[in-house]
């Protein structure tokens, strides 16, 4: 083949990979997002319009379109900083109460991740605004963020791991979910660091990873059929209710 095959061959993969890349966001939208592995998908289908009104929240388009005030933005982004020192409290009780090595050394990851970069990033931002940390970390938790972090660590506490891990879900997946949809918009906003934390290949292998573990950690209780356990409609309705919490989050974002 001469130089000019090899050119076009190139030009034709490349070609290729667009259309499948197109292809690919195409099936994604027609399903409502991306998979993530099994379980996920059936959860998020079975919290039905509690699933929109999370990822399609106004507070989230206006990341999206950069129409969200820059106020209500450090008013969410501050409450974040604490929600995520319960978030990182609550992936620790899920080293106490996985059953496996590999998942004990997963949800380890996420508290080491969640301690170690996840909350650096709040800080960057708060700091770049004038509030530095000893601030964010004494500054009163408002109820709607009590109420979902405290929701998620009794479902932990009271429960299994399963219980937990339906709780944790849709924070972790759902910002993958919401980032990967804005980024592809290619919307030049205020926000675009927020929107490509979330978008990066490297959060969505953190989506797809925490996916797979659920998906295990579900086969390795439940079985083959888990939609046929008697716990199934409970793990639904912890992953609901946490989607239901997750949007009085963003409103209280938007509120004041
Ligand atoms: C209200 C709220 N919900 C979800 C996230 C996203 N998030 C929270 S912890 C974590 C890492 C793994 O658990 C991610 C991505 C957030 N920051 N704030």
């Amino acid at each position: 083949m001469n130089t000019n095959g090899i050119a076009a061959t190139a030009e034709r993969k490349d070609l290729l990979s667009n259309a499948q890349a197109e292809n690919e966001a195409a099936r994604t939208l027609s399903k409502g997002g991306p998979d993530y592995g099994v379980t996920f998908p059936l959860w998020r289908a079975a919290a039905g319009a509690s699933w929109h009104d999370y990822t399609r929240h106004p507070f989230v388009e206006g990341l999206g379109d950069g129409t969200l005030p820059r106020k209500a933005f450090m008013r969410y982004l501050v409450q974040d900083y604490l929600f995520l020192v319960q978030f990182s409290r609550a992936w620790a009780l899920a080293v106490t109460k996985a059953e496996t090595l590999d998942e004990m050394r997963a949800c380890a990851k996420t508290v080491h991740a969640l301690l170690d970069k996840e909350l650096h990033l709040h800080v960057a931002i708060c700091a770049a605004e004038g509030i530095p940390e000893a601030e964010l970390f004494s500054t009163r938790e408002a109820p709607q963020n009590i109420a979902y972090t405290r929701y998620v660590l009794d479902a932990g506490h009271s429960g299994d791991f399963l219980d937990l891990i339906a709780a944790l879900t849709p924070c972790v997946l759902g910002y993958g979910e919401i980032g990967a949809r804005l980024a592809s918009r290619g919307n030049e906003t205020g926000y675009a660091d927020w929107i490509a934390t979330y978008a990066a290949s490297g959060y969505q292998d953190t989506c797809r990873a925490v996916g797979s573990l659920i998906d295990s950690a579900v086969a390795y209780r439940l079985g083959s059929e888990p939609q046929e356990s008697p716990r199934w409609r409970r793990l639904c309705n912890r992953f609901e209710t946490a989607t239901r919490l997750e949007v009085d989050f963003w409103e209280m974002g938007l509120s004041g």
